[in-house]
Order: C-alpha cells, then structure tokens, then sequence
C-alpha cells in the first residue's frame, strides 16, 4: 500500500520546469532511493514533499491526507519529516539539546498543549530513543560542534527521526563523508529500515543500490523509471539517460 502517492507535481523557476508533471509512490515500510544527474530536481522535490517549497500544481497524498499546500510543521505533525544539513546544528550546545530543541521548533504549536513538565519529559525521551537510533547515545552530553563531520551528519538524522516520523526523507545523508564514516551512517541507515519509511537522495550509488528496496530515476524534473535495483541497473533508458554516464 502506498503511504506517499504523488500525483503531477509540477514547481518551475521562471521558465525553468524543475518538477515536471512528477508521479511517485512510495510503498510503507520500503527504502526508496531516488537517483539523478546533477540538477535533475531531487534536492527540489525533498523540499516540495517536506512543505519547505511550495508546489505549483499536482497532489501529495500522505497516509490519505491530502498535504498540497500545508506548512512544514502540518505535515511534520502529519509523520513527514526531513533531515537538514549540519549548518542548521546549534555547535554551542550539547547533542540531546539539538534534538530536543530542533523537535520543538519543527513541530510548532502541538507541544503548547502539553503541561511543561509532560512536554520536557516527553521531548527527552523522544530524543534520547533517536539517538540510540544513530548510535549516539554515547555523546548525548558532548557539545555539538566537537562532533566529527560523520556523527554531526548522524545528529541530522537523530533530529528527524525524534519527531517520530512515519516516512523519513533524506536528502545526502552521506554528503562530505567517506570510508568508515560512510559505512557507519549506511549501518545506521540499515538499521532504520523497518522502523520507517524512507525516501533517500544519494550521490554514492555504492550506498544505494546496497540499501533500497526500490529506485526512482529522476531526469529532468521526471521520474523516467522505477524498479529494484537489479532492474534500474539493467535498464537501457536509465543506463542512457544516467548511469552510463556515471
Ligand atoms: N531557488 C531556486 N531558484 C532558481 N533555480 C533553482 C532554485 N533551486 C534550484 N534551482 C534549479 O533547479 C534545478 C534543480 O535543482 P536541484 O538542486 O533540485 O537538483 P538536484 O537534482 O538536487 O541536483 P544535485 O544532484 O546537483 O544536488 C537546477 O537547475 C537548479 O539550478
């Protein structure tokens, strides 16, 4: 069953169509990887299914609920969340502080319905559970700007995750790492499938095709094919319009 079914969406930037008339489903439960060259539109498409970018027409229907044209904290309270890049990381505080405080801010007004105390309790269990999700657990305490490059990368997952999504979208969790940072955060991202839902946009095909379920080829503000990753890789117009170039 599809719990994100995406219907023509369409965002342009002046005469430039950066999404297309875009179909997506993304079955509950499954790892969905979506490729493309550079500029095809992913980064663009994350902010459009998140509500960071508005759209200019067509349908996001999420669990059934229609979010075309609802705020980010809507759809966040909804149970889509994102992960955002490390310049959104607070460096003077500590690990558990940038969950806690990136939760409060990402899912609005909902938390002013709890008590203080009820809302204080609930947000740090919430926080310490997605960073054991991360495999943080260990730097709860340490302030965030000592983190290496990959456990601050980590933190943006941790942040997303603690807002208890239903689907999870990432856009390059693995950007600026490598060797044996990489191979953690696919760990920890192997680890998440199952528990969520996730949309994944990835640079590192080495990454992809070991963690989806399925892929999406995105070209040109178009999905021009989806399959398992045996299929994409053996599909001529993918291999034409993309991995041959790769
Ligand atoms: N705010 C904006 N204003 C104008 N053009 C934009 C804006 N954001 C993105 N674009 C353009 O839209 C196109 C798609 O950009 P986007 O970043 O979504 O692609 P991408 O597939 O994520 O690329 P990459 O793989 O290089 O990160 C590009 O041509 C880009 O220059």
């Amino acid at each position: 069953m599809s719990l994100l079914s995406v219907r023509g969406l369409r965002k342009s930037y002046g005469a430039l169509k950066v999404t297309d008339d875009l179909d997506l489903e993304v079955t509950e439960g499954e790892l969905h990887a979506i490729i493309g060259p550079n500029g095809a539109g992913k980064s663009t498409l994350i902010a459009q299914l998140s509500g960071q970018a508005g759209s200019d027409a067509g349908s996001v229907l999420f669990a059934g609920a229609q979010m075309m044209g609802k705020p980010m904290p809507a759809r966040v309270r909804a149970g889509m969340s994102r992960s955002f890049q490390i310049t959104s990381i607070l460096p003077g505080f500590s690990v558990l502080e940038n969950v806690s405080t990136a939760v409060q801010a990402r899912a609005g007004s909902s938390f002013r319905f709890f008590a203080p105390v009820a809302r204080d309790a609930d947000l740090n269990e919430q926080a310490i559970a997605a960073l054991a999700q991360v495999g943080l657990s260990d730097r709860a305490q340490t302030r965030a700007g000592s983190l290496s490059h990959g456990e601050k990368r980590a933190l943006e997952l941790a942040i997303a995750l603690a807002t208890q999504p239903r689907l999870l979208l990432l856009d390059e969790p693995l950007a600026g790492t490598s060797g044996a940072e990489a191979e953690r955060l696919v760990q920890v991202m192997a680890g998440l499938k199952g528990q969520v839902t996730l949309v994944l946009i990835e640079h590192d095909m080495d990454a992809v095709f070991a963690l989806a379920d399925r892929v999406s080829v995105l070209v040109y503000g178009r999905i021009i094919a989806t399959g398992m990753p045996a299929e994409i890789r053996a599909d001529p117009a993918v291999r034409a319009a993309y991995l041959g170039d790769a």
